[in-house]
């Protein structure tokens, strides 16, 4: 936290507006750790009320999720709020939402980066409403969400390695390769990160650690400098395999693209999935978006 916290003298009245972006988290073999900012954005504005809390939804969501106090940008704004020692205000909240939510973009973490982002906009010290530095907003985020692969990237843009120390998740930014060309093949059907990550076992072989081990770490050479190498990076025994039988049609289509030498993993827990490819190609069931790296949280 940062020494301004303890200044914290109200909140600003005027709205403030946060644009983040979807992500790509684990990129294979970097389960729980390696991630990636892509170019979807959820832009949401939030302005204390002292009126009861009201959401606006326009996009992606619009017909399914809460409009009360119960939305997760909201319940972050909070938790955030909480957290830096402020109390939790009321808040008109607008979110424009072009992140498709439960395919394995990284939805719920651009609703929480977007709260506690918007906590920290809203808050204001000494007349300065933007006072608390990433790191600490990484933390609260990364408790939300239980793991920090997503946040990171979307706080810090572009690709990042993040881990949890004690005091709680850590991340750096480093730059990809102008090569590096995304493209996500996304499912009309939904899969809840939750349910996903049941289906992992509570052990792995040692083995398949190792063989991860390896593949992580020539992942962050191959996005940084050598791209070529991302076929043999991006492999994975540790998570995918283990969700199969939750995403048949994603791991089969991962298992295409590979053989066909297109590094290909499922994106986060699924169901999209990711592929690294200068063509885009047409596959049954999946809409196929070209997307590039995108940068983390902007404050509009
Ligand atoms: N923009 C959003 N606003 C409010 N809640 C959201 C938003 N995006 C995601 N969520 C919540 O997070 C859930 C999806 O989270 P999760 O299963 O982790 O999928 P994803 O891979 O998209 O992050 C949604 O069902 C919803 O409850
Ligand atoms: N490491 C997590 C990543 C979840 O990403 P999401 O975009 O599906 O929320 C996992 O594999 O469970």
């Amino acid at each position: 936290m940062t020494s301004s916290v303890s200044r914290v003298t109200g909140f600003v009245t005027h709205p403030v507006t946060v644009r983040v972006p979807a992500t790509s988290a684990n990129l294979g073999a970097g389960f729980d750790s390696l991630g990636l900012a892509l170019s979807l954005h959820d832009e949401v504005t939030a302005q204390v009320t002292f009126e009861d809390t009201e959401v606006i939804i326009e996009g992606q969501g619009a017909d399914t999720l809460p409009t009360d106090e119960s939305h997760l940008v909201v319940t972050s704004l909070h938790h955030a709020c909480r957290a830096l020692g402020a109390p939790t205000p009321r808040v008109k909240l607008h979110c424009r939402n072009g992140i498709p939510q439960a395919r394995g973009l990284g939805s719920s973490s651009a609703a929480i980066v977007a709260g506690v982002s918007l906590a920290a906009g809203l808050l204001a010290s000494d007349g300065d409403g933007n006072t608390v530095d990433d790191a600490v907003l990484l933390r609260i985020a990364a408790e939300l969400e239980g793991h920090p692969d997503n946040v990171a990237p979307c706080l810090l843009g572009g690709f990042t390695i993040a881990w949890t120390d004690p005091d709680g998740a850590r991340a750096v930014r480093l730059p990809v390769a102008d090569d590096v060309s995304p493209v996500i093949y996304l499912p009309s059907g939904r899969g809840l990160t939750t349910h996903a990550r049941a289906a992992l076992p509570g052990r792995v072989p040692h083995v398949d650690a190792a063989f991860n081990i390896s593949r992580a770490a020539l992942t962050v050479h191959a996005l940084t400098s050598d791209p070529s190498l991302l076929l043999a990076a991006t492999a994975d025994r540790i998570h995918q395999r283990y969700r199969a039988d939750v995403m048949p049609s994603t791991i089969e289509l991962v298992e295409v693209l590979r053989q066909d030498g297109v590094p290909a993993v499922v994106s986060g827990a699924g169901p999209s999935v990711l592929a690294f490819d200068q063509v885009i190609r047409p596959v049954d069931g999946f809409e196929a978006i070209r997307l590039s790296v995108a940068d983390g949280v902007t404050r509009l």
